[in-house]
């Protein structure tokens, strides 16, 4: 598990480290100095040519540090400094004295020669408006620095994203490698700044959770070296009703993909059973494809006996994928959300009928807390806020924080970057793992499965949504890696889930 984070908690802990711990700012620059040559020198990076563009805040400083350990290794640093002199941090101040006295020079004009590395210090975590004049001709002088083959290196994150949303505040540096110091920020994960970021590293310079006393920060993400202690332990004694009984009413006279994908990946996640409610006419389609599946298949509607006794069965609810809004849709629905014995999950159809009816909306919302997952994409959660995408694209956590407070509820907000909020908590999960290739027709469908398969295992609704995203990307990592990213499929992706939780899990 790693934080990310916003500019204003960096510099809380930051401040921290340096005023109450009482580690010189000076000694912090010197450890991200050394630890962006650590990180050159992991990856076999040692230039020869050297531009540094430094401003004149603090990322300037680590620049011109950077810079002068570089010269020290034997490369030969020119030195650029943009922006007004009498706003210099002491600290670049500071940089600046020992250069001038190791015998260096700051180019009074910037030359354009050949470089093979260019160190992006020009804006750090401070950035806080559009970029302009001579900052964007340098950030596109960097930019064109790169097309013609030098390495770019930006110090904590590229100039011109913005440290908190990703977005781009004018024109960015477009980096290979960003080094990143003591936490990722959450500019290096959103889009667009992920796209500029390039590889990204995170180095420890000494700022640690000691200085997290005024808060915690708000997101965090899951990494490879997790899934060992968060996968649900397998019981050597289990039986099939050990691992969870999970009934997904799913699919539709057109739709019978989604019973298949969701109900496997419920299985692949590790729950015991799966019962599938699902019209009469999937019911050959089903027994073919999915042979490990029970069935209550029905003719016009379902009768509601049958999906008591089916309700009672069960541990976990999942609810949605390909149901449609016709025939008798929403009465199935209400008579599920009544029920509030065990945690439900409801994806795709299931959202727009609780779109579409505010008694269902209602009846969701009164499950309470640890009893609901949603798994809307931008288009289900917007009609569930009835709010266009403007709002969306303005303050998209704040959107899915009302909508998890106004139905008690996990939200599973998926996008590129997948993020998951509970009513009641503060912080934020933040999806890092996946690519485009998971944009393919059913994937949001497996994605339902394997969350209602982790909360059969007896997860906890937020912990399993978060763990349940993360596998997906992670499982849409591999079938990307074999069948690539243009041609892989929401099935692909199903394959690939026992491998991701056997090579990373406990057992
Ligand atoms: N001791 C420390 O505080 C440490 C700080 N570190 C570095 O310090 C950086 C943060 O330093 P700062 O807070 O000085 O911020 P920056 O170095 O990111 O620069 C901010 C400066 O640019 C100005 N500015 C912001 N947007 C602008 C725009 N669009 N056009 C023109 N000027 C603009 C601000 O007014 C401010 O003067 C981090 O990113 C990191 O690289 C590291 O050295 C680690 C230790
Ligand atoms: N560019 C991307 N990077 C990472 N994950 C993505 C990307 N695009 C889509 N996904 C993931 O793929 C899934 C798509 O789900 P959804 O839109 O519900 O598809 P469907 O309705 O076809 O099942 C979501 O989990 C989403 O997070
Ligand atoms: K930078």
């Amino acid at each position: 598990m790693r934080y990310i984070l916003k500019a204003y908690e960096m510099k809380m802990y930051d401040g921290d480290t340096i005023e109450r711990i009482g580690i010189p700012s000076m000694v912090l620059m010197e450890r991200a100095a050394l630890s962006v040559i650590e990180s050159l020198s992991e990856r076999n990076l040692m230039p020869q040519k050297v531009l540094v563009v430094a401003g004149m805040g603090n990322n300037g400083g680590d620049g011109l540090a950077v810079g002068r350990l570089l010269a020290e290794k034997g490369a030969e640093v020119a030195f650029y400094m943009a922006g007004n002199p009498d706003k210099m941090t002491e600290e670049t101040r500071r940089q600046l004295f020992i250069l001038k006295n190791l015998g260096f020079s700051i180019q009074s004009k910037l030359e354009l020669a050949e470089y093979d590395m260019v160190v992006d210090a020009l804006f750090g975590i401070g950035l806080s408006r559009n970029v302009e004049g001579e900052y964007l001709t340098l950030i596109r002088e960097m930019n064109r620095l790169g097309k013609k083959g030098a390495f770019l290196l930006s110090l904590d994150i590229p100039s011109g994203v913005c440290a908190d949303t990703g977005r781009i505040l004018g024109e960015a540096v477009q980096a290979n490698l960003t080094v990143t110091f003591a936490y990722a920020k959450r500019g290096h994960f959103l889009y667009p700044g992920r796209e500029y970021t390039g590889k990204l590293m995170v180095k420890d310079i000494g700022i640690t959770e000691s200085s997290f006393l005024k808060g915690r920060p708000g997101a965090f993400c899951y990494e490879k070296e997790d899934l060992h202690r968060l996968l649900p332990k397998r019981k050597p004694w289990g039986n099939k009703g050990t691992f969870g009984k999970v009934l997904l009413v799913a699919g539709s006279y057109d739709m019978c993909g989604a019973c298949v994908l969701c109900g496997k990946s419920i299985l692949r996640a590790g729950a015991g059973m799966v019962k599938i409610i699902t019209p009469s006419c999937n019911r050959i389609i089903l027994q073919e494809t999915f042979p490990e599946a029970m069935l209550y298949t029905f003719e016009d509607k379902p009768h509601m006996e049958k999906v008591k006794n089916s309700l009672d069965w069960a541990d976990v609810v999942v609810a949605g994928p390909g149901i449609g809004m016709g025939n008798g849709t929403k009465e199935l629905m209400e008579y599920l959300l009544k029920d509030k014995r065990c945690p439900m999950v409801i994806d795709a159809d299931g959202l727009n009928l609780l779109a579409a009816h505010q008694d269902l909306f209602e009846l969701a919302a009164e499950r309470g807390e640890g009893k609901l997952v949603i798994t809307p994409h931008p288009g289900e959660l917007l009609r569930l806020m009835k709010m266009d995408m403007e709002v969306y694209k303005e303050d998209r956590e704040k959107l899915i924080f009302t909508l998890a407070k106004g139905l008690h509820c996990v939200v599973a907000a998926k996008d590129a970057v997948t993020l998951v909020a509970e009513n009641g908590r503060e912080e934020i999960y933040m999806n890092t793992s996946g690519n485009d290739g998971m944009a393919t027709a059913g994937s949001g469908d497996a994605l339902a499965g394997i969350i209602g398969g982790l909360l059969a295992q007896g997860m906890d609704c937020f912990f399993g949504a978060c763990l349940g995203v993360y596998l997906h990307g992670l499982a849409g990592e591999e079938a990307a890696g074999k069948k690539g990213r243009y041609g892989m499929t929401a099935l692909d992706l199903v394959k690939e889930l026992p491998f991701v939780m056997t090579f990373y899990g406990p057992n």
